[in-house]
């Protein structure tokens, strides 16, 4: 097959920063997608509903002339957030999760949780009105190993704290792990889960092997090959509980190639066509819509788009900029290290 059309895709997990970088990297992610979930990870963070109401303003103010795109806005949970504020958000429609950063887990995290009893009556409330929690899911204890900390998370947080809210529904954000999926499957229709385009592609050697690259460090960090594998299988199961969500999260070149370098690659540019090239690489380019187009927006209770995207094969390889820049410095797009044939028609 040398052309696919689907629904026009939605990224149900996406970082577009604010001011300068916001202006740089909206218009990647509005080219493909029609809806993207937008992470409240800002500095501050974005914890209120007239927070939310403000970004989502500066994100359309963004937005060029002639493109269409409809940002879905998040609540970043802290300690103090106030359960009427979120119903009353969600209410409105202005938002459609809250999101749980565990403290220190991430970039920008600081203000996340740190004791889960304190935000027992806001979960309960979002039980009580639908409103998913999406959930970054790793521990920080300091002795757990970071290529552990999604499993441990798993069993010691994720699952208690879904015991003790029945009815709260959860997305697994960014899942890394074989037992990621083999969690989400063993779940009713409460829990989903996003997979990132970058996991499909990278495992921990290409991070590692014959020298550090920072453009693929991302948290969660990449894990061995049998858990890419995993994924894999996962997003191209068709199943409605795995849903694309890119976390594409730009970060500047100079931050990014640093002694201390951000946790983040920036896939907006060419989420579309490595998803093409990896379903047909798995032999299942029939389930990629299930993927990208339909699951997402059946687990957030939206209609799927009615706009299409058809994807086109070629017989050389799909160019794209290394680099996008922006006010905030370069950022470099996520480079899968072999050519892909596959590109968006226009
Ligand atoms: N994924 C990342 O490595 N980074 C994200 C944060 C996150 O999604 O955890 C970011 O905001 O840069
Ligand atoms: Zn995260
Ligand atoms: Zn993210």
């Amino acid at each position: 097959m040398t052309q696919i059309t689907i629904p026009r895709p939605d990224d149900w997990h996406l970082h577009l920063r604010d001011g300068a970088m916001l202006q740089a990297v909206l218009p990647e992610t509005a080219r493909h997608f029609a809806r993207a979930i937008v992470m409240p990870n800002l500095v501050p963070p974005v914890v209120t509903g007239a927070e939310a109401a403000a970004y989502r303003e500066r994100i359309l103010a963004a937005l060029p002339e002639g493109m269409t795109f409809e940002p879905l806005m998040t609540l970043y949970l802290t300690e103090d957030t106030d359960p009427a504020d979120v119903a009353a958000a969600a209410a409105s429609g202005l938002v459609r999760a809250v999101k749980l950063y565990p403290a220190g887990a991430t970039t920008n995290s600081a203000s996340g949780v740190r004791d889960f009893d304190k935000v027992r009556p806001v979960l309960e409330k979002m039980a009580e009105i639908g409103l998913p929690l999406c959930v970054h899911g790793e521990v920080v204890t300091p002795e757990v190993d970071i290529f552990d900390r999604e499993a441990v998370f798993i069993e010691t947080v994720l699952d208690p704290i879904r015991r003790a809210t029945p009815g709260l529904r959860v997305v697994m954000e960014h899942i890394t792990t074989k037992d990621g999926v083999d969690y989400a499957r063993a779940q009713g229709d409460d829990l989903g889960a996003t997979i990132t385009t970058h996991h499909l592609i990278i495992n921990r050697n290409h991070i590692l092997v014959g020298g550090i690259k920072p453009h693929y460090y991302c948290l969660p960090v990449a894990k061995r090959e049998l858990h890419r594998l995993a994924l894999r299988e996962a997003a191209t199961s068709g199943e409605a509980r795995f849903f694309l969500g890119t976390d594409s999260a730009p970060h500047a070149d100079h931050l990014k190639e640093h002694a201390c370098g951000c946790a983040g690659c920036f896939t907006a540019t060419n989420t579309m066509a490595l998803l093409a090239h990896v379903f047909e690489e798995e032999g299942k380019l029939d389930t990629l819509a299930n993927f990208a187009s339909r699951n997402g927006p059946a687990f957030y209770r939206l209609p799927v788009n009615a706009e299409t995207m058809t994807l086109v094969k070629s017989d050389s390889p799909t160019q794209w900029p290394d680099k996008i820049l922006s006010g905030a410095g370069p950022v470099t797009v996520f480079n899968p290290g072999f050519p892909v044939y596959w590109n968006v028609k226009d």
